[in-house]
Parts: C-alpha cells; sequence; structure tokens
C-alpha cells in the first residue's frame, strides 16, 4: 500500500493488480467510491473541506456504463487554497538543487514502474481504452519523469561577449505556480507530460485532471507522497471545467498554464487570462489531421506498411488521440485498391472489446452518435461499422462504438471539417500533389499530418507545405521527448518538450556585465 486516504476506504484501490480483481473490487463496494483533492502533501477529507464537499460529480465506468465513483467539484475558494499551498512551496522549491529535484523524480519514476500495471488496469477501467493501450501509456509516464529527470542535470545558457563591450548571459528561473490541465483521452500520459517538466525545472503546481477520467491523478497523490515530493509543490485537484478549472487558470496567484484540450476551451482560457499580460501560456488544442497517401505508397513492397499506419493514425486508442489522423486523402489511381484494402485490415485487426476499447463518456457517445446519423443523412457509404443506437436509460450498458469507415463525404460536411475525436474516418480522392497539399491545409486546425509515400524529394517537398506542428512520414507518433510538440492555426500555441518546456516553465533574464 502506498498511501492511507483519509477514511482508508480507497486503500484497497493499490490491490488491483488485474482488470478482474479491479472488476470484483469495485463490484464489492455498496456505494460509489469517493475521490479527495491531494493538497498540501495529503489527501483531504471531503468532510474536512467545506467548500470543495458541497458539490459532486458522477464519474461512469465506459466499459459497462456504471457509476463507479464520484469526485468534488472544487469550489473557487477550495481552489484558492490548493493555490496557496503551491505559492507557499514555491520559494524552497525553486532553490532546492537540480540534483535534488532529479533525485525525487527519479523516484517518481521508479515507483510509477513498480506500479506499473496496477496504473495500466485503473486507465483502463477509467477511461475505456483496452489494457494494451492503457500500458503504453503508463511507460509514457514513467519517461515523462525520467526524461526530465535527466534533462536539467545537462541543461546549459547561452553567455557571450557583446563587442568586447559587455559580457551577457542568460539567467533562468522557474516561472512561478503553474495550472496543469488536462483531458479525459490519455489521463495520465498527458498529466504528467505537464507536471514531470513543471516541477523538473522548479516551479509548483496545482494539477486538475479531466472530471471524466480522474482515477489514475488521484492514485498519482500516493506516488509523490512516497516518492519525497515536499508537501505544496504539486496539489492535484477534481472538478469540471466551469467551476474548478475557470477559477484555477484565472487566479492571479497563478503564473502560468499548460492546457491540454479542445480548441473552444483554449479559446476560453485565453479570454479568462486576457488582462495577465505575463501570464505563460501554452495550449495544445484540437486537431483534425489529414494522412496523405501517394500512389508510390501502395507499391507491393510497401503497401503492407501504408495500409498499417494509416490504420493505426485513424483507430489508435478508438480514434481519442488528437494527432489522430481521421482524414484519408489518397491518390486517384489507387484510391479504390486502398478503399478496399484498408477496409479489410481495419475489419480484422480493429476489434471492438479486443483490439478497440470503448469511447470516454456517455456525452462523447451522443457527440459521435450524431456525426454519423449526419453521415447517414447526407448519404455517405458506410463501408465499415454503422450510426450507433441511441443507449437507453434504463440499464447500463456499454459505450462502444466499432471502427467506421466513410466515403463521399462532402469537403463542406461537418464530418469533414470537425474534430469528432471518435472512431471515425473519411476517404477522399485526389489528383497531384498541390491539390493533395490544399486539401491537407485546408481546415482551422494545424496540429498533425501524416505523409506516406516513397519518393525522398516528396517527403520533404510536401512535408515542408504542410500547416502541421507535427509531420509524420511513414510512421506515425513517433515521439522524441525533446522535439518541440504543439500545433499551428487553431491547434494551439507554444511547444512542449526538452528546451521547449523549459521556455514554458522558467523566465529567463539578460544580465549584462560590464567587460572593463
Ligand atoms: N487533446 C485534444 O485535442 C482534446 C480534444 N478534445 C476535444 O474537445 C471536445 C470536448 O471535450 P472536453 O472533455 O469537453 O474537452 P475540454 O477541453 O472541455 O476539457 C479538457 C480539460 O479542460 C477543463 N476545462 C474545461 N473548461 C475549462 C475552463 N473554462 N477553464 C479551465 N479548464 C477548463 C476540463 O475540465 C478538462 O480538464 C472533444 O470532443 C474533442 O473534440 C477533448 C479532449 C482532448
Ligand atoms: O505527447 C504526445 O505524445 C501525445 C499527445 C497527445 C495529445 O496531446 C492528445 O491526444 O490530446
Amino acid at each position: 500500500m502506498l498511501s492511507s486516504t483519509p477514511d482508508g476506504h480507497l486503500d484497497g484501490l493499490w490491490t488491483c493488480h488485474t482488470l478482474e480483481k479491479a472488476s470484483s473490487f469495485l463490484t464489492s463496494q455498496r456505494h460509489p467510491l469517493s475521490l479527495y483533492n491531494f493538497v498540501g502533501g495529503q489527501y483531504i477529507a471531503p468532510d474536512n473541506a467545506s467548500a470543495e464537499s458541497s458539490q459532486r460529480i458522477d464519474s461512469y465506468e465506459p466499459k459497462t456504463g456504471r457509476l463507479i465513483y464520484t469526485l468534488p467539484c472544487t469550489q473557487p475558494d477550495a481552489v484558492e487554497e490548493a493555490i496557496k499551498n503551491a505559492k507557499a512551496a514555491f520559494p524552497s522549491w525553486s532553490k532546492t538543487s537540480r540534483a535534488e529535484r532529479s533525485a525525487i523524480l527519479r523516484r517518481v519514476s521508479e515507483l510509477l514502474q513498480q506500479n506499473r500495471e496496477l496504473f495500466a488496469v485503473w486507465e483502463s477501467i477509467d477511461q475505456g481504452k483496452t489494457l494494451e493501450r492503457a500500458r503504453i501509456e503508463v511507460d509514457r509516464a514513467i519517461s515523462n519523469f525520467s526524461y526530465f529527470s535527466t534533462f536539467i542535470l545537462h541543461e546549459q545558457t547561452a553567455a557571450r561577449m557583446v563587442d568586447g563591450v559587455a559580457l551577457t548571459y542568460e539567467h533562468r528561473s522557474p516561472a512561478g505556480v503553474f495550472a496543469l490541465i488536462s483531458p479525459w483521452n490519455m489521463p495520465l500520459y498527458l498529466l504528467t507530460w505537464k507536471i514531470a517538466p513543471c516541477l523538473a525545472f522548479g516551479c509548483t503546481a496545482v494539477a486538475k485532471p479531466s472530471e471524466v477520467t480522474s482515477m489514475t491523478a488521484f492514485l498519482l497523490g500516493g506516488i509523490f507522497q512516497k516518492a519525497g515530493v515536499p508537501p505544496g509543490v504539486i496539489n492535484i485537484i477534481f472538478g469540471d471545467g466551469a467551476t474548478t478549472g475557470a477559477a484555477l487558470v484565472a487566479s492571479p496567484l497563478v503564473n502560468g498554464v499548460s492546457f491540454t484540450g479542445g480548441t473552444q476551451t483554449g479559446i476560453a482560457i485565453r479570454r479568462l487570462t486576457a488582462h495577465q499580460i505575463g501570464k505563460h501560456l501554452s495550449l495544445e488544442l484540437g486537431g483534425k489531421n489529414p494522412t496523405l497517401v501517394f500512389a508510390d505508397s501502395m507499391d507491393r513492397l510497401v503497401r503492407e506498411r501504408t495500409i498499417r499506419i494509416a490504420a493505426m493514425a485513424a483507430f489508435e486508442n478508438q480514434g481519442e488521440i488528437c494527432l489522430c489522423g481521421s482524414r484519408i486523402y489518397v491518390e486517384r489511381s489507387v484510391h479504390d485498391d486502398f478503399v478496399r484494402e484498408f477496409t479489410a485490415y481495419v475489419k480484422d485487426k480493429y476489434i471492438v472489446g479486443k483490439t478497440v476499447g470503448a469511447v470516454a463518456s456517455l456525452q462523447h457517445y451522443d457527440k459521435i452518435r450524431r456525426y454519423l446519423e449526419l453521415a447517414v443523412e447526407e448519404k455517405a457509404t458506410f463501408h465499415l461499422g454503422s450510426a450507433p443506437p441511441a443507449l437507453q436509460d434504463n440499464e447500463p450498458q456499454g459505450y462502444w462504438i466499432e471502427p467506421i469507415i466513410l466515403t463521399d463525404v462532402a469537403k463542406d460536411s461537418a464530418i469533414q471539417i470537425d474534430e469528432i475525436f471518435g472512431p471515425v474516418v473519411t476517404i477522399t480522392p485526389f489528383d497531384g500533389e498541390d491539390a493533395a497539399v490544399q486539401l491537407a491545409n485546408d481546415s482551422e486546425y494545424g496540429l498533425a499530418a501524416i505523409l506516406l509515400t516513397t519518393d525522398g524529394s516528396r517527403m520533404r517537398r510536401v512535408g515542408e507545405q504542410l500547416e502541421a506542428g507535427l509531420v509524420w512520414v511513414n510512421c506515425w507518433l513517433v515521439r522524441e521527448l525533446g522535439t518541440p510538440f504543439g500545433g499551428m492555426k487553431n491547434s494551439g500555441t507554444g511547444r512542449e518538450g526538452g528546451e521547449h518546456s523549459r521556455n514554458v516553465f522558467t523566465v529567463v533574464r539578460t544580465l549584462h556585465l560590464p567587460a572593463y
């Protein structure tokens, strides 16, 4: 057992290392579990926390539709209390040596490694993803901490002589208290992608996971306690966006916000902080990413790879990754072959309940369902799947949607324009490179693009014209944690990863020392 919650009733969570055990633990509970905020290094029992206990949010298991836990909808005064804890911890944490911070973060990474299966099990239950996918994401959370724990040991800043008159150097210091806000699609992976650099660069934080998937963030508090992260350095609070998230980002005590989520929320955060010019904002928002399939990528030797990558980019994590390639454009000469072989491949490999999980919530299920009803109305061709039924209220059901492959979707259809964020892909033919680039860029978003071709000069020629922060050529979601990560256009502002995260979490001043 890693950490005791105030009334001990959640200690059993730490014993569930298999899906079966976790499921029977949930079944054995007479009431839904109650999650608590983690503030000042302690879990806070709802009874002791006046404001946060007044409202609670229900959280359902996507694979069954049953209510499994409730979380506090933390109210503004309790949000402020958490921020004050982070503020109080900042002077001391920001002055710890890099070696000390590095050692603590390494311990976090090791403890996550020791509890890898437990975190994967709860992530799979809470989000709906497959256990295999959850393991990949826990591994990335482990890497987030190990990467930044060593990055800070090697960072350097520049010094230079200006015209023999002054020696200048850049002095970086931690920027202060951060609001770290993450979405429901990759809960632990994305929250730790923010917490690890934030703490590594000497900042303190109040983190808020999505109200849809709060379980692994809750467990993370126990890991931080055990790793010896000083009280107040990282506080984890629960709640919705309108009450808890908005109070957190708007607080004048918060020096910066690192946010991943929908574009509309990014716009709301910009508005809420517009008058706080110096507040650091890093916003990683939605995407409607193109996959370009050139005829040469359907040559016999690489055909299987092309289909595999396009399918993975479309359907990994049920299409609930902002980097998914949900608009496939195929050179006309190979379009029909591609549609046929892609459909056969997806039908064979992406099986609901085995390699495809449930979508994250009933609200999200209904959103995807409405787009698919629109596809029926607009007479799109369904090559695979069909519009799922509306779920009835009388008994809980899982939020399952089979992979959907559509053709004959108009360019101006909402299906082609909006981020559906589910297992839905459209396929459209194109004629020639210029048209491919134009179609790919015809979107308000600019997060990622996937380019499938064997022509080396085209890789660069087309790749460099794509309006996307990340271009993957003959691969997808290949990540090196030092590369700049973020989007163009309405997909966000700012870059994170390695030294780019350092820019988010530190302030820089240039010192000029006379050279005479
Ligand atoms: N990474 C991505 O690109 C993601 C995109 N989305 C897109 O957004 C759509 C809506 O999904 P949601 O869960 O509603 O995403 P969201 O953007 O509302 O939620 C993300 C996080 O922001 C918080 N939040 C919401 N409003 C806030 C506010 N005013 N101030 C501060 N924090 C706030 C939420 O509580 C959550 O923790 C999805 O259907 C999908 O299209 C959703 C999740 C991730
Ligand atoms: O950092 C990554 O490797 C992946 C990030 C994915 C998202 O930000 C997302 O799906 O929201």
